[in-house]
């Protein structure tokens, strides 16, 4: 596909958000609908999409409207592109740009269509992130850095890179934990690679690994709130900790068997009623659902999508996660609590609130992750009774 033809082609997918579909949805469908294009053609199509869902508004403002093609142009103008090589009408490109497409709009003045956030939003960002605030929102419209975890359980890291390095994966040491990488080139060779499919690395964001990497080693563990399990696995590379991973939602754990499998750990998953059962826990860890502020970057959707209702709603169910969770931790034990959230009022709100209800738990430990180039926003905190 040339240049022009896969803007069009994210066009197609934008009007296709725009018509309900989630993201991801948009772009399988277009990917199954357009068996000419290659991989490099998708990954291409799925950049731009995705660089829209980033800077949604500042596109919508440089482009003059919210269609497919608006935004696609105030994006590409925003990131001073040449419009009329890609709008260039030939083959499948998009039609030229007309009089009034062309005259683009100064930059924007109000600073949340500048930050590309919703106007609730920048409190929410002020209070939080204070005189860092504009720059977290700025980092959230730059593509997030691809992070992997090395299963030290079975590899050194310098070992897992010369592997990745000869299938062709670059990658440097990652800051934030020393089993991550970030990488540098070839990320698309990833899921192909042996040191990915044989379990030597996985994908896993370098602050949520730091998350885990701060956690007391062994002991009885239950990961209350496991997912895909990206977290049970990085807590599973001390092999002296005895792991239960369980979610409310027990479909969102059926990869963490062939995951676990991979990468030689071993994790018993549980029911609610397991999970009960098998309490008390020397370590109960809380990953709790959120906004997704802290990685916005990927899942830029939601920061379109979240209200202050829903946000309320998120505010109550981490509280009864805690309260839930902190009735399975072993006397001595620690109840961790995290998200990837920015937000002060599902971090530091949250652990305030829950200590209101439970004055015989203290923070024994708490951090903050910002939104950088090394990884995701994340919070954590670790509580112990006195
Ligand atoms: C942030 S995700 C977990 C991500 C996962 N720990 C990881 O690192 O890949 C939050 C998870 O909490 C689950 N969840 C939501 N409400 C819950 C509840 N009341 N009790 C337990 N899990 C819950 C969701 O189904 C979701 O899978």
């Amino acid at each position: 596909m040339t240049p022009g033809a896969r803007v069009s082609a994210a066009i197609e997918v934008l009007d296709a958000i725009a018509g309900g579909l989630a993201a991801e949805q948009a772009l399988t469908r277009w990917a199954r609908q357009s068996r000419f294009a290659g991989s490099k053609d998708r990954a291409a199509v799925r950049d731009h999409v995705f660089d829209v869902l980033r800077q949604k508004r500042s596109a919508a403002h440089y482009g003059r409207g919210e269609t497919g093609r608006a935004l696609m142009i105030g994006v590409l103008h925003g990131l001073g592109a040449d419009l009329d090589a890609l709008f260039s009408g030939a083959g499948h490109a998009p039609a030229p740009l007309s009089e009034a497409e062309r005259a683009f709009p100064p930059i924007p003045e109000d600073r949340a269509t500048r930050l590309n956030l919703l106007d609730w939003l920048l409190p929410l960002f002020d209070t939080a992130l204070g005189e860092n605030a504009d720059a977290a929102a700025l980092a959230l419209q730059e593509r997030g850095p691809i992070c992997l975890r090395v299963n030290t359980a079975r590899i050194a890291v310098p070992a897992a890179q010369e592997l990745l390095a000869e299938e062709g994966v670059q990658t440097r040491a990652n800051p934030l934990a020393e089993a991550a990488l970030t990488v540098t080139e070839g990320a698309r060779r990833i899921r192909n690679s042996a040191a990915f499919t044989d379990g030597y690395v996985e994908l896993q964001d370098a602050a949520s690994q730091a998350v885990v990497a701060a956690l007391p080693q062994g002991g009885r563990v239950l990961d209350y709130c496991a997912g895909g399990g990206g977290k049970a696995l990085a807590l599973a590379m001390d092999s002296a900790r005895d792991i239960t991973a369980h979610d409310i939602d027990p479909r969102r754990m059926s990869d963490l068997p062939p995951r676990a499998g991979r990468a030689g750990v071993a994790i018993s998953l549980a029911d609610t009623e397991e999970a009960k059962a098998g309490a008390p826990y020397d370590l109960v860890l809380c990953d709790a659902p959120c906004s997704g502020s802290g990685a916005w970057r990927r899942a830029a959707e939601g920061k379109w999508t979240l209200t202050p209702e829903r946000l309320t709603e998120l505010t109550t169910i981490q509280d009864q996660i805690l309260d839930t969770a902190a009735g399975l931790t072993a006397r001595d034990g620690v109840l961790a609590y995290a998200t990837c959230s920015l937000f002060r009022e599902e971090n530091e709100a949250r652990v305030d609130a829950f200590l209101a209800r439970h004055p015989e738990w203290r923070v024994a430990r708490m951090d903050r992750y910002d939104v950088t180039p090394d990884g995701d926003g994340f919070f954590s905190a670790q509580l112990t009774r006195e």
